[in-house]
């Protein structure tokens, strides 16, 4: 691994104006504009690795000064001396004596940790000439397992029985690779159901879904419970009774709140309710999770969910059904690494949250990661799909069939077309001086 040194890091705002058409919106949500925190960094060798934090507009540039602050941590360091105790550099980043006070590991600077060190990620790979997934997928258990922070959450997962878990999944590991290679893995879309589309557009969404061979589809809901009962009513009736629907609330409501609400959506039989409540409140997800039990719907969170921590917590309370791991919002695949691995323990799937910009790219190669070497299984297992932006990365996401193709290209597909990133700049990129002037 010659790579030298990191010499260079820039940060960008890079901002995609999705409100004017009502992309992404949701019950909290209203108008989001899909942004990111784009991180280049370059060794002194001239390679490049590209990493991105999701945002949804406003605040981005608070990101990026976090990206800036971080800085200093990484410049000057080689790749061989970061990966060789890759533990240690995520401590260093996350535990800086000063800097871990305003987290520690959560908000504006965990987002800052997750966009450099998924473009250290990238970096990584690509050395190796190889995709993310599979350079995960070749590394021995006892390298992974030395990427993790188990500061925190050995009381739920010790070292010992993380290496016990890969290596028990390491059989038949070659026969998984092959049947990601040959049939992907599963997706569901949410593309139909955001919350500010039409009627008109739902339905003619949803049947161009159809007809592309999707099975399973998440709405929207929360804001008004007759425009919810009238648009799962809706879509229910157009996919059938065996398709899959999931429901998503996106921490609309209180705990009583949610489970009245969804009790009256249970006759559109929805698999899970996200995100019912606020993102913190473990116990709250707990009660609801009872409550919804009897009715045949699993709560499902994990998109806003701070770190590892919370979902051990989560998972030790027995207050979700499906962990949704997110790319960007956690310190990248160290400890989305530690979460997988929790889940795996607690058996609970995992249905990673993607869309955004960025997200679907990125968090495919965590997925295919946890089917070959931690869960070896796609029982109730699905990774979330959003048509949207994928035009502008170098190297976006194949669907066939409704399932994720492994991408192949070195690194973790994170890296933006230099033309969309300098156009969407924000504010002075093209795009958004012609919003400003109309
Ligand atoms: C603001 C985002 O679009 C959010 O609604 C995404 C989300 O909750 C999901 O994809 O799930
Ligand atoms: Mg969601």
């Amino acid at each position: 691994m010659a790579s030298g040194k990191i010499c260079s890091l820039a940060a960008r705002d890079v901002r995609f104006p999705t409100s004017l058409e009502q992309h992404g919106s949701d019950a909290m949500h209203t108008d989001p504009d899909y942004s990111a925190a784009y991180v280049i960094i370059e060794t002194d060798s001239g390679l490049k690795g590209f990493g991105l934090t999701f945002t949804v507009g406003r605040g981005t540039e608070i990101v990026v000064c976090a990206v800036d602050a971080l800085r200093p941590l990484v410049l000057g360091k080689s790749l061989q001396e970061i990966t060789s105790d890759f533990r240690a550099f995520y401590r260093q980043l996350t535990s800086d004596g000063q800097m871990r006070w305003l987290g520690p590991e959560k908000g504006v600077i965990h987002l800052a940790t997750a966009a450099l060190l998924n473009a250290v990620w990238d970096l990584w790979a690509r050395t190796e000439g190889k995709p993310v997934w599979k350079l995960l997928v070749d590394m021995d258990p006892q390298q992974l397992v030395s990427c993790i922070d188990f500061r925190y959450i050995s009381d739920a997962l010790t070292e010992e029985e993380a290496l016990d878990i890969l290596q028990k999944s390491q059989k038949d590991k070659q026969q998984r690779v092959e049947q990601m290679l040959r049939e992907g893995y599963p997706a569901y879309t949410t593309s139909c159901g955001w919350l500010g589309y039409t009627d008109q557009t739902l339905t003619q969404l949803c049947s161009e879904a159809l007809a592309e061979g999707w099975s399973a589809f998440k709405v929207k809901v929360g804001a008004d419970l007759d425009d919810d009962i009238r648009r799962c009513r809706l879509i229910r009736q157009m996919i059938g009774p065996e398709k899959r629907l999931m429901i998503d609330a996106n921490q609309r409501w209180d705990v009583e709140q949610a489970v009245a609400w969804v009790t009256r959506l249970a006759e559109f039989q929805p698999l899970w309710i996200e995100e019912p409540t606020s993102p913190d409140d473990i116990l709250g997800h707990a009660h609801i999770s009872k409550a919804l039990a009897p009715l045949g719907i699993g709560v499902a969170s994990g998109e806003q969910c701070h770190n590892r921590v919370m979902f051990k917590q989560f998972l030790q309370a027995s207050a979700l059904q499906f962990v949704q791991i997110d790319s960007c919002r956690v310190g990248s695949i160290n400890e989305n690494l530690a979460i997988l691995l929790m889940a795996h323990k607690f058996n609970v799937p995992v249905c990673p949250h993607a869309g955004g910009v960025g997200l679907c790219e990125l968090v495919q190669h965590l997925i295919l990661f946890d089917y070959v070497c931690v869960s070896t299984s796609l029982d109730k297992r699905m990774c979330e799909y959003v048509d949207h932006l994928h035009e502008h990365f170098k190297n976006p996401t194949i669907i066939k069939n409704a399932h994720y193709m492994p991408p192949m290209a070195p690194g973790f597909s994170s890296e933006m077309l230099e033309s969309s990133v300098d156009k969407h700049t924000f504010p002075h990129g093209e795009v958004w001086r012609s919003i400003h002037q109309l």
